[in-house]
């Protein structure tokens, strides 16, 4: 067995061991101008380009000693096992837009695929006009350009599908229809990848709403979920009552934000960048608020476990209370409501910490990135002009496989 750190975390800012990415490649190629929406892409990324500063963002986090895992290694390695390949090929054509005739042709073709092939369909899916078989009324009345298997270009961000709370690992269920599939191969990594048989998950895609970006780890035992865009508030409930029975968490800070593009995720408005030490965009800073959540009987069984909701406090204060600490001290970037909006639009306060003080930021946002400099924060700026147009910053990048604890004293 290889050796490797222990895989967990309990906090947005222990020292990173392992992290998994995903190398965007073909499934890029998909994007049109047609499809760009519903692909929940801005733009269409100049993909060698945004290959290039992927490997930059890897090798930034290599050079600070960070294992670098990556989805399609893990995904091909898994599929290298029969009943995963047979799940992977019957869970991808399950969709009813295929119709039997082509199901059968696709299982067939699919089945005969290496690992590798495999998983290039299973992420950059396979339109109409490149089968050559399964001709019936799909092949002929769909549009050639139509996709059998849809394309999973926001597979690059790997936070989202999956979410490691202490050694357990949350499948996520996505809201939106271009990302459901993402689950699927994340429930199988962790499911069947040598590496990971054995642990334990919870929630899983069949389950309301949640999605990774929503999902703060504040300190050991406190977790903060945004509930707008894509996780709802059912999610959290669900989410809560896991970590409650499991003893993973004893408080999950509900906290609502703008149901909107920008802010998609709590991680596009907040990230920690200390233990006790939080970027946030300045225009939300002072109308954020979080409902404390907590379980008088956490032993209770898991499905009815009665939940307590305090009344909304403002975020900070709710925190700074569940993490018992003094303050959470808020890294106020200053910067005019015009600039920090930019900013916050191009993933300014979506940073990836890999210990405490230390963050990985797009360099674009000149502005937050000074002052987290001005207060102490070491950044590592990466490139990010193609891979922004996904809408994602490092951290919606990244899904740290394995943490550090946090010193107790820290
Ligand atoms: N945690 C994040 O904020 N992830 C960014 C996801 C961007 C992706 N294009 C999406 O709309 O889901």
């Amino acid at each position: 067995m290889a050796n490797h750190p222990t895989h967990g975390a309990d906090s947005e800012v222990g020292r990173l061991q392992t992290v998994m990415l995903h190398r965007p490649g073909d499934e890029l190629k998909r994007l049109t101008p047609r499809n760009n929406d519903k692909l929940l892409f801005d733009g269409i990324p100049w993909v060698a380009r945004a290959q290039e500063e992927h490997d930059a963002f890897a090798d930034a986090l290599r050079g600070r000693d960070v294992e670098v895992l990556y989805l399609t290694e893990l995904l091909t390695e898994t599929l290298e096992q029969e009943p995963a390949r047979n799940h992977a090929i019957t869970t991808a054509l399950s969709g009813l837009h295929l119709g039997d005739t082509m199901r059968t042709y696709l299982a067939h073709a699919l089945r005969d695929a290496t690992p590798a092939e495999l998983t290039a369909y299973l992420t950059a899916g396979i339109r109409n006009d490149e089968v050559r078989g399964g001709h019936g009324l799909v092949t002929s009345l769909l549009h050639e350009h139509d996709f059998l298997i849809d394309p999973l270009p926001n597979l690059l961000f790997t936070r989202d599908s999956s979410v490691w709370v202490r050694d357990r690992v949350a499948v996520t269920s996505l809201a939106m229809p271009a990302r459901r599939r993402e689950t699927q191969l994340t429930e199988l990594i962790y499911t069947e990848h040598p590496r990971f048989v054995g642990t334990r998950k919870i929630h899983g895609w069949h389950h309301e709403h949640v999605e990774g970006g929503d999902v703060l780890l504040l300190a050991p035992g406190v977790i903060a979920v945004g509930v707008g865009e894509r996780t709802t508030p059912a999610g959290v409930e669900r989410l809560a009552r896991q970590v409650f029975h499991a003893r993973l968490a004893h408080t999950v800070l509900a906290v609502p934000i703008a149901q909107e593009r920008a802010t998609m995720h709590l991680d596009t408005v907040a990230t920690m960048v200390d233990v006790d030490k939080i970027v946030m965009y300045p225009n939300v800073a002072d109308s954020l608020r979080a409902y404390a959540v907590t379980a008088p009987d956490p032993d209770q069984a898991e499905d009815t476990l009665t939940l307590h909701v305090a009344d909304a406090e403002p975020f900070l204060v709710a925190a700074a209370k569940a993490m018992e600490i003094d303050t959470l001290h808020q890294i106020d970037t200053g910067l005019d409501p015009v600039t920090a909006e930019r900013e916050q639009w191009d993933d300014g306060n979506n940073t990836l910490a890999i210990a405490p003080r230390v963050a990985v930021a797009y360099e674009r946002n000149d502005g937050t990135n000074d002052r987290l400099e001005e207060a102490g924060i070491e950044v590592v700026r990466i490139a990010g002009s193609e891979l922004g147009s996904g809408r994602g910053g490092p951290r919606c990048m990244s899904c740290p496989v394995a943490r550090e604890p946090l010193p107790s004293e820290a």
